[in-house]
């Protein structure tokens, strides 16, 4: 397999946008408060191997990361450094080769394909890169989708509170070739939020959004967190969205190097700049 390139791409420039901690400082009373120490998702020694021989990738070394309730988690390193076969294994949509990850108390190693089918379906929510709605349904069609076919009832309350966040109440009638981007994403949020997962994982939430629309889902996202007690995973190359988070994780070849608390784009551009600098002199 062809050797990718240890290249950063953070996809907004950061002299051009604000930046969100600046503006909004986490306060104590906000998502500190609703943090319970409990553990959303945690993975211990986790290792990923795909291929053999002349093809063998390691993609995850011996991981261990805790995903704590009510946090917002950032997960950063260079392309090929195992941020998205993290997410998957830890989300159960990839199998590991060794190692433990749990959502809440459930061990996914060794659930079998129903078992872990029903977890994702009933515990975890999904926002892609590419929104993945449904074209033939309307946007709250598409929202109340998953628990429609797990059978289960829909809150309303909660339903229109979530609604009401995303800022989509207008919009609901209205199929995805009838919304932009930024609004396809919100449908795709809501729809991670309606059932109230533990934990919600998102894979480059705003890569396809221009930076307007990438904000508003980041502060969404955000909100999620501080006003609804949400657990939010996500994958990004860029600072900026970073920055919404309460911790980054970095990754490079496959082990975690570093995390960063209460991060800025900056604070996370300049970590990026040392790992680039270390990279290029080992
Ligand atoms: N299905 C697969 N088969 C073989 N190798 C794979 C497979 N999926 C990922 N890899 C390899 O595992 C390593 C980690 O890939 P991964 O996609 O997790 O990285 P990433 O940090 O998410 O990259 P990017 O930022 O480019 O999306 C890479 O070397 C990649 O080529």
């Amino acid at each position: 397999m062809e050797e990718r390139p240890v290249l950063w791409a953070p996809a907004v420039q950061i002299s051009s946008t604000r930046h969100f901690r600046q503006e909004h400082p986490v306060t104590t009373t906000t998502a500190t408060a609703v943090r319970t120490g409990q553990a959303a998702a945690r993975a211990t020694g986790l290792n990923k191997v795909y291929g053999e021989g002349e093809t063998r990738v390691v993609a995850l070394d011996n991981v261990s990361v805790v995903f704590p309730q009510g946090e917002y988690t950032a997960i950063m390193g260079p392309s090929g450094s195992g941020k998205s076969t993290l997410m998957h294994c830890m989300a159960g949509l990839d199998t590991v080769s060794s190692g433990s990850s749990l959502i809440g108390d459930t061990e996914l190693v060794g659930l079998k394909d129903k078992q872990l089918t029903k977890l994702r379906r009933d515990h975890i929510g999904f926002v892609f890169q590419t929104f993945n709605l449904l074209p033939t349904l309307t946007a709250l069609e598409n929202i109340t989708l998953p628990m429609d076919i797990a059978g289960r009832k829909v809150d309303k309350e909660w339903l229109d509170r979530v609604v009401d966040t995303v800022g989509l109440s207008g919009r609901l009638s209205h199929r995805p070739s009838q919304l932009s981007g930024g609004q396809q994403q919100r449908v795709a949020c809501a729809r991670a939020l309606a059932s109230k997962p533990d934990i919600i994982f998102a894979d480059e939430p705003t890569g396809n959004l221009d930076s307007r629309s990438g904000a508003e889902i980041l502060s969404f996202l955000r909100n999620s967190v501080r006003e609804l007690g949400q657990t939010v995973v996500m994958v990004t190359h860029d600072p900026v969205a970073a920055s919404y988070a309460d911790r980054v994780v970095f990754l490079a070849d496959g082990r975690i190097v570093d995390e960063l608390t209460g991060p800025t784009a900056d604070s996370v551009l300049d970590r990026m700049r040392r790992f680039d600098a270390k990279g290029r002199t080992s």
